[in-house]
């Protein structure tokens, strides 16, 4: 299979992962998506609130102040007679009758009116109690005409009921917030997909320097970031040791070597590392084919990665179990198919394209994925980038695609995980 088709079905597949909607805080929602459009449940302002510090006036000035309106304090009741004004605050509720609210910096009263410093009885010689404030009965003029109300109507920004975001969005850190300015506590989003991690292999180590012959895990240190970022969770691991038992046994839920109870039915997709080419402890493929996997990709023409594979399990039930992934035990074999399956299962599509600034030499029959850092003149290829070695992906930005052939200039990017 192309590695474009190979993409293309673990995208399609993905939409057979939407979990039923769960109501959840607003903090917990956060990296999920939408179950469904976020609505606004109150207008944006509220009520017509003031753009500016000053006074809402009615009709033409000069005019008497008869009342003081601050955020979050009282409201001013009464319909504001012409020729009257109340103090207002950015944001707080414009009295009915008010036209417009005159900046503090435009009126007679100047920008000094609030000076903290001033003696308190300089003050009360402009009409000042000792905190600053006009004396109810104070005569505000203004020096600036301008025709800019400096009134935020209500609904201006949003108006409620309107529909912000559709379903499917993700949760942001700027939709959390837009979201409770919209006065909602909880959220409905479809919860991430629970990934489960089965690391094999008997010469894999997993911790201090790894001697004779064997390699450190190399692989399931880079899932989990992987996965969160692509909008999953890991939700369990799995060390295994090479044999075909064991693989079998841990794909369909059973204890494995003292590791104790596993539970990949409660797992939305089962990556598996490693065992998935020709040699003698590579069960991968028998074991799917063992316990009556659908097999949706079966290799795929790219390099590093061919051997990768996405295959469905039987449901414990009626209907589909998780899926599997498996990747290849080359450590940036087994990034590149991550990013041409896992990613795309869990987040969807997603394209983005970018001249390449360097040599690249394309395969006659193989797609490549090259480690490439982005700059002002391109993507510049970052060099090793052999199937076992992640030194370039670890120093690159992206992968770019190059196809079998590709003589262009642009290539597809795939922007590697940097932070959650
Ligand atoms: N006869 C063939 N041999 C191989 C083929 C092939 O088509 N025909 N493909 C090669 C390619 S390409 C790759 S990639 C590997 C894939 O191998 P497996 O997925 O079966 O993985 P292993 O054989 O277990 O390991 C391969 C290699 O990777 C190291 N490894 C395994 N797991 C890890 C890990 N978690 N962290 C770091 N390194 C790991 C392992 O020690 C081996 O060196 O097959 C080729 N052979
Ligand atoms: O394609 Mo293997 O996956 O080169 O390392």
């Amino acid at each position: 299979m192309s590695w474009a088709e190979a993409r293309e079905a673990a995208v399609a597949a993905g939409a057979a992962l939407t979990p039923v909607a769960v109501e959840v805080p607003l903090a917990e929602a956060y990296g999920c998506r939408l179950a469904a459009p976020l609505r606004a449940l109150v207008a944006l302002p509220g009520v017509d609130v003031a753009a500016m510090d000053g006074y809402a006036v009615a009709g033409e000035g000069p005019w008497r102040v008869a009342g003081h309106v601050l955020a979050g304090g009282e409201p001013y009741q009464r319909p504001l007679p012409p020729g009257a004004c109340v103090e207002i605050a950015t944001g707080a509720p414009v009295p009915r009758g008010a036209d417009r609210v005159v900046p503090y910096e435009h009126t007679s009263r100047g920008e000094n009116t609030h000076d903290q410093d001033e003696p308190a009885h300089d003050r009360r010689d402009q009409g000042e109690d000792p905190r600053g404030r006009p004396f109810l009965g104070a005569v505000v003029g203004e020096r600036e005409p301008s025709r800019r109300p400096h009134i935020r109507r209500r609904g201006e920004d949003v108006e409620r009921g309107a529909v912000v975001l559709g379903a499917g969005a993700e949760v942001t850190p700027v939709v959390l917030a837009l979201a409770a300015g919209l006065g909602h506590d909880t959220l409905p989003v479809r919860p991430r997909p629970n990934v489960a991690v089965l690391v094999t292999g008997d010469e894999v180590v997993h911790e201090g320097l790894p001697r004779h012959g064997r390699v450190r895990d190399a692989i399931g240190p880079f899932l989990p970031g992987l996965v969160e970022w692509a909008g999953g969770r890991v939700s369990g691991r799995l060390r295994l040791p090479d044999g075909r038992e064991a693989l079998a046994r841990a794909l369909t839920g059973w204890a494995v070597r003292g590791e104790g109870r596993w539970a990949p039915k409660e797992a939305d997709v089962l990556v598996v590392c490693g065992a998935s080419s020709k040699g003698p402890a590579d069960h991968l493929r028998a074991v799917l084919a063992e316990l009556g996997a659908e097999v949706l990709v079966d290799g795929v023409a790219v390099r590093p990665g061919h051997p990768q594979l996405l295959a469905r399990l039987p449901g414990a039930g009626p209907g589909a179990g998780p899926f599997v992934v498996g990747l290849p035990g080359n450590p940036f074999a087994a990034l590149g198919a991550a990013m041409t399956l896992l990613v795309p299962l869990l987040r969807g599509p997603s394209r983005q394209l970018s001249a390449l600034a360097g040599p690249v030499r394309a395969h006659a029959r193989d797609t490549r994925l090259v480690p490439v850092r982005r700059t002002g003149r391109g993507a510049v290829p970052i060099g090793h980038d052999g199937p076992a070695s992640l030194w370039g992906a670890a120093l690159a930005d992206a992968l770019a695609v190059v196809p079998p052939g590709w003589d262009g200039e642009q290539a597809e990017l795939l922007e590697l995980p940097r932070k959650v």
